[in-house]
């Protein structure tokens, strides 16, 4: 079983007019390749949603604000499409780099508010290029529905944003982060951890979770979060970047966990930057949601 791979907009486009014209319902998974059981969790997802699924794979330079990032990053292009075949993906959308930025190429987009802070506030410039390629990428595809993982919690709400602002007739649908059976989170990047490394990095879940539950259980976030940054540099972590308390629905920072909230961060091991979320849903809604469907189950 083999896949197509599309490299020009052009052929792009001929192909999604061919499906539109049988009627079908087409989804994007937008990737940068290295596929692993993430990225196809997002592809199972969209298959279940839609009639034909592009899974999109460029390495996009304007996302990286470290050239030595950029040049690390896996490509395994081969290995990706052998991957992505025996689930029914319908074509991979690997563009030529000129293809997304030709001669002369000069447009930004820019999302502001979201991208503020977390990520925002230490990769500089980095969610333009996520905003830029993205914006590209839905209107060469035109595709009905849009899978980004949760695990990437910022970038999703950057991606609804620009969506909802530019008008463009997209779904984004937002899915769970797959984790190691000991807690980390898949990433590409996980590959460059040393086994050292690799052995400290569930620790970064482990304090997430943790400290979830003590927010969810009122503990001012000042507090918990004190507690939790100490845990990480004691488990080993050399950096903790940034560890905050969101709001779940505007990202706005939080005080306490009233309202459903997220708890994000990015931490160093070495050379490399890890990132992580978990939601924080305050005890009192998740009771009063029991009390509401046991009431429910009464009637
Ligand atoms: N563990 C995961 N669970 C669910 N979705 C994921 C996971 N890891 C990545 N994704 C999603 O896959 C899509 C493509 O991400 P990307 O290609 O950057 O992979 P990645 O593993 O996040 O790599 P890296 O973080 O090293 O850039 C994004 O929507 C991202 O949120
Ligand atoms: C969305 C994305 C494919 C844009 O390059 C990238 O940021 C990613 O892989 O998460
Ligand atoms: N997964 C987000 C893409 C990046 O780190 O550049």
């Amino acid at each position: 079983m083999s896949l197509p791979i599309i490299r020009t907009v052009s052929d792009l486009r001929a192909l999604t007019a061919i499906w539109r014209r049988e009627g079908a319902s087409i989804a994007m998974v937008p990737t940068m390749g290295a596929l692993h059981e993430g990225h196809l969790s997002l592809v199972r997802a969209a298959l279940a949603r839609a009639d034909r699924v592009i899974v999109t794979l460029f390495v996009n330079p304007k996302q990286f604000n470290s050239a030595a990032d950029l040049a690390a990053y896996p490509r395994t292009e081969m290995d990706d499409a052998a991957k992505l075949a025996p689930l029914g993906a319908h074509v991979l959308y690997a563009p030529y780099g000129d293809e997304m930025y030709g001669p002369g190429f000069a447009t930004t987009v820019s999302v502001s508010g979201v991208s503020e802070g977390l990520c925002g506030a230490h990769r500089p410039g980095h969610f333009d290029g996520v905003a830029t390629v993205v914006t590209k990428l839905f209107l060469q595809g035109g595709a009905d529905f849009a899978f980004f993982g949760e695990k990437d919690f910022q970038q999703l709400h950057v991606v609804r944003r620009l969506a909802r602002d530019l008008d463009i007739p997209i779904e984004i649908v937002g899915c769970p982060t797959v984790r190691e059976p000991d807690g980390l989170a898949l990433s590409s990047r996980n590959v460059r951890l040393s086994a050292a490394e690799r052995r400290i990095a569930p620790k970064l879940a482990e304090t997430l979770f943790d400290t979830a539950g003590r927010l969810a259980e009122g503990v001012p976030a000042a507090a918990a979060l004190d507690a939790a940054r100490v845990a990480l540099e004691a488990g080993g972590f050399d950096k903790v970047e940034y560890l905050e308390l969101r709001d779940e629905e505007t990202l706005a920072p939080i005080e306490q966990a009233e309202k459903p909230a997220r708890l994000l961060a990015a931490a160093w091991l070495g050379e490399t930057r890890l990132i992580d979320n978990v939601k924080v849903m305050p005890a009192r809604l998740s009771l009063d949601q029991r009390t509401v469907s046991q009431n429910a189950e009464l009637t």
